[in-house]
């Protein structure tokens, strides 16, 4: 068994839209949310090793090594589960900024758990990997998942969006981490909201963008003013329309072709010391 090994890629989402419809009895709130994979990867290899025990390393510095790591607990739960003596050392090559509304961490995590899946020749099925890949995060599911969603409860719950256009995105960060638990913690509730289902079919650009919204956007301006001097930057530059990805400080922009994307990220790296890249939605 040991010396098996396996190189995946983990991608990073944006969140399209994020309604917080109520805060739920164990602290978490439940949402609906459309997601979106994008083409900014980390990239995750994982050796099955003689000796037991789980090891992490990662090209940054600001990324735990240990139990800290989500993608370390992923694989201890793959682990137990399976009852296999072997050990399993995970290195990960991080391009995904860090704590930055992009999902990094869960879709790590996510990885490990289909990566170990398959090198372990457990047979979890993909309902089995969800349901064990939320105990490790809320965002985690949705890349289980994969496709395009919905995604309701606290993140879990998931339907394929039927059709949806696949626009070229502009990802800027400002180069601050946002705490995700803190932007939940100083969301102030609107009561009575409209919680109307989400439409899962978009014929086009333009309607995709109509139903752009982040209920947590407003928060974490509050605190890094800066994201809205990014939107705006992006909308000048030429995107369809901005918003702030999941509780931030991530910003995206929606362009209709791959030379425009490049464009706007080009002009914006060259004026600004921030994280911006041009990439492909999958
Ligand atoms: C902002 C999003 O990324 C949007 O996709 C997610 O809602 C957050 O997903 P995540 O980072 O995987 O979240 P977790 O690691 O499970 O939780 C981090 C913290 O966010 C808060 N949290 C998260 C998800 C949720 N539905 N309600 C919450 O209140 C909780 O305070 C929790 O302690
Ligand atoms: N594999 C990992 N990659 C990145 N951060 C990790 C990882 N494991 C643990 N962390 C810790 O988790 C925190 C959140 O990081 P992450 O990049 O997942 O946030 P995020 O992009 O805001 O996620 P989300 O969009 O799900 O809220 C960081 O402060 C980091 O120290």
């Amino acid at each position: 068994m040991p010396n098996k090994s396996v190189e995946l890629s983990a991608p990073a989402k944006v969140n399209y839209r994020l309604d917080v419809l109520s805060k739920r009895p164990d602290g978490y709130h439940d949402l609906r949310m459309i997601m979106q994979r994008v083409d900014l990867c980390d990239t995750i290899r994982i050796n099955l090793t003689g000796s037991t025990g789980i090891t992490v390393t990662c090209n940054r510095n600001s990324v735990p090594d240990g139990p800290e790591n989500i993608a370390w607990r992923a694989a201890k739960a793959v682990l137990d589960l399976s009852q296999k003596p072997v050990g399993v050392a995970i290195d990960i090559d991080k391009k995904i900024p860090v704590a930055a509304g992009l999902g990094g961490g869960s879709s790590d995590a996510a990885t490990v758990l289909m990566g170990l899946n398959n090198l372990l020749e457990l047979g979890l099925s993909t309902e089995q990997l969800m349901e064990i890949g939320v105990t490790l995060g809320a965002d985690v599911p949705f890349f289980i998942f994969g496709d395009t969603s919905i995604a309701e409860g606290i993140g879990e719950k998931l339907t394929r969006i039927e059709k949806i256009p696949r626009p070229w995105i502009v990802l800027v960060n400002p180069n601050v981490h946002v705490s995700t638990a803190w932007v939940y913690k100083n969301l102030q509730l609107t009561i009575g909201k409209d919680v109307n289902t989400m439409p899962n079919f978009f014929d086009n650009i333009a309607e995709l963008c109509a139903v752009l919204g982040n209920d947590l956007e407003s928060v974490t301006i509050s605190r890094f003013p800066v994201i809205r001097d990014i939107k705006n930057l992006l909308i000048q530059y030429g995107a369809a329309a901005s918003l702030m990805s999941g509780s931030g400080p991530t910003v995206f922009g929606i362009f209709e072709d791959e030379a425009a994307a490049r464009e706007a990220a080009k002009k914006i790296a060259t004026e600004h010391n921030w994280f911006t890249a041009a990439v492909k939605t999958l």
